[in-house]
């Protein structure tokens, strides 16, 4: 993979105008584009797909609900295209399972190929006192071992991490396992609201395999020469 082709930059926008400029400004400069939660929800899937054009999609709906609902959103998520999907890991394995099983599936019935389905762990916006307050046993790096180790038995292609974890997860998951890394930040971006963070280049020694960056780019005057930047840093 060339160093750009790690890059996913996240359309976050309820603006389906500002999301058409961005993918076209930065089509062929990074390895593709991620829609979420706000542009999705503002615009529906129809009006995304077409917005976005033919870059490579990671449709970051972060599903979680009962297998079986999992399960059909993952099917209909497919007439978008995706390369990758994702849902929280701590659905646990009975509904990851069902969303792998679904992605399989519904990719041979529509004759598209299978997108990668991810985990995802630990938010990158959470520490170990906010795991705390929710319950959940920390230290985070030992909750995204375990939900990843989870992810893995459950058919899953790989997980969404923290930079923190990445080594952590080559060595419990192997080579194989996808690592797609969000809350990335490069020396001269500010953190925002991103806790567990590393630069670009790190992250890639680490052993990422995707990095999601993008206030970085997005945010900037000219996002063109700040995806630029980071490539270069690669
Ligand atoms: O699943 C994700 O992509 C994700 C998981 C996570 O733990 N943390 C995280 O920041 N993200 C997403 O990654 C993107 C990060 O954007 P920036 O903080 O602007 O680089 C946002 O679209 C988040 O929704």
């Amino acid at each position: 993979m060339t160093p750009k082709e790690r890059i996913f930059v996240p359309i976050d926008t309820p603006d389906i105008k500002r999301a058409a400029d961005l993918a076209r400004m930065l089509s062929g400069e990074v390895g593709g584009v991620k829609i979420g939660k706000e542009l999705f929800t503002a615009q529906g899937p129809d009006a995304v797909r077409n917005a976005i054009g033919g870059e490579p999609l990671f449709v970051d709906l972060k599903f979680h609900d009962i297998p079986n609902t999992v399960a059909g959103a993952i099917r209909a998520s497919l007439h978008m295209r995706p390369f990758m999907v994702n849902v929280h890991a701590s659905g646990g394995k009975a509904m990851m399972q069902a969303a792998a099983e679904a992605a399989r599936e519904s990719s041979e019935d529509l004759g598209v190929p299978r997108p990668l389905v991810l985990g995802v762990t630990v938010l990158t916006s959470m520490d170990d006192s906010d795991l705390a307050d929710v319950g959940q046993k920390g230290p985070a790096a030992e909750q995204v071992k375990r939900l990843a180790l989870l992810a893995q038995e459950s058919g899953l292609d790989g997980v969404v991490c923290s930079s923190r974890e990445i080594a952590l997860l080559r060595k419990a998951c192997g080579p194989d396992f996808t690592l797609v890394v969000p809350g990335i930040r490069p020396l001269w971006a500010s953190a925002d609201d991103q806790k567990r963070i590393m630069t670009p280049a790190d992250a890639i020694k680490e052993g990422a395999d995707y990095l999601v960056i993008g206030r970085p780019i997005t945010a900037a005057d000219d996002p063109v020469a700040a995806a630029r930047r980071i490539v270069a840093e690669l």
